[in-house]
């Protein structure tokens, strides 16, 4: 990876949080890297960190060998426009971003026939702890592997099929949303049983972060840890079936299985 020269077209909420995870990778130097964005005094940081910036997508392109498109689906047409004359068979690799996008279609835009790439990360890029779920098209293993190290400058990564990849998209990207409203909830919950809103949302994020880690570093299943917190007859017991019985997981499923079917229309 050291001597590639990655671009990010379009630096927005994900590309900066790209950008970032990529400066936080030691083995990547900042000269390597270039962004791109129309108003570049939104990234200053990113040039005092090393990083080049500029508004011109073109020169950004003939400079490096791994592309990453992180505009919004509407605009990935018109860019691919602005810069398919520069993308040359023997020198880039392709990496969409774009919600709904198939590697095919985005193939079908290009002159030459690349690998192409689609990532799905989700906002906890920002922090460096996403999930971002990757798919190829005409890749081979060690382009694979170069993707797979961008993506995990920036949280973990998980090469899958691409046609889970609208599945990923619902339980990584739009995922992110419903935790945060499964949190927003328990707040209003804490607050009602006597916390101030700060205090609430402390218990309750680092509460959610002990049980998300529990389950990443221990491995379980959900329910296997929940059989250690009811006690018979107790009080989460009690709180739990109540829930239940409202609906919880069959909300969350149905939710989930709405945006799936918004996402496949
Ligand atoms: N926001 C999210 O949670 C997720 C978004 N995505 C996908 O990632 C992509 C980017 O999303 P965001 O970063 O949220 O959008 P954003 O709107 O924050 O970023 C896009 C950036 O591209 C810039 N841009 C537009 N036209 C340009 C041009 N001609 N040249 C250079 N820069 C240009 C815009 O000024 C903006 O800064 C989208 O395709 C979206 O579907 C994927 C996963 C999650
Ligand atoms: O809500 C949306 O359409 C996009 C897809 C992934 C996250 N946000």
């Amino acid at each position: 990876m050291k001597n590639r020269g990655i671009c990010i077209i379009g630096c927005g909420n994900l590309g900066k949080s790209i950008a970032n995870g990529l400066l936080n990778n030691k083995e990547l130097s900042p000269s390597n890297i270039t962004v791109t964005r129309r108003t570049l005094s939104k990234i200053t940081d990113l040039k005092d960190a090393g990083i080049n910036i500029t508004s011109d997508n073109v020169m950004a392109v003939r400079n490096s060998n791994i592309i990453l498109l992180a505009v919004k689906p509407y605009n990935v047409s018109k860019i691919i426009n602005e810069i398919r004359s520069e993308i040359k068979a023997e020198q880039h690799i392709l990496v969409s971003l774009a919600t709904g996008l198939s590697t095919s279609e985005i193939s079908e835009m290009l002159e030459h026939k690349i690998p192409v790439f689609r990532a799905m990360p989700n906002i906890a890029a920002n922090i460096r702890e996403s999930i971002t779920c990757i798919c190829d098209k005409n890749a081979i293993a060690e382009e694979v592997k170069m993707v797979k190290f961008i993506f995990d400058s920036i949280g973990e990564s998980l090469i899958i099929n691409e046609e889970l990849m609208e599945a990923a998209t619902i339980l990584g990207a739009c995922g992110i949303a419903f935790v945060f409203r499964f949190i927003r909830a328990m707040i209003q919950g804490g607050i009602q049983i006597g916390f101030d809103a700060n205090t609430a949302k402390q218990i309750v994020s680092q509460t959610v972060k002990g049980a998300a880690e529990m389950l990443q570093k221990n491995n379980n299943h959900p329910e296997s840890e929940i059989d250690k917190v009811t006690t018979p007859k107790g009080c989460t017991i009690v709180g739990l079936n109540e829930m239940e019985h409202r609906g919880f997981s069959s909300a969350l499923i149905r939710g989930i299985v709405t945006s799936f079917e918004k996402i496949e229309k």
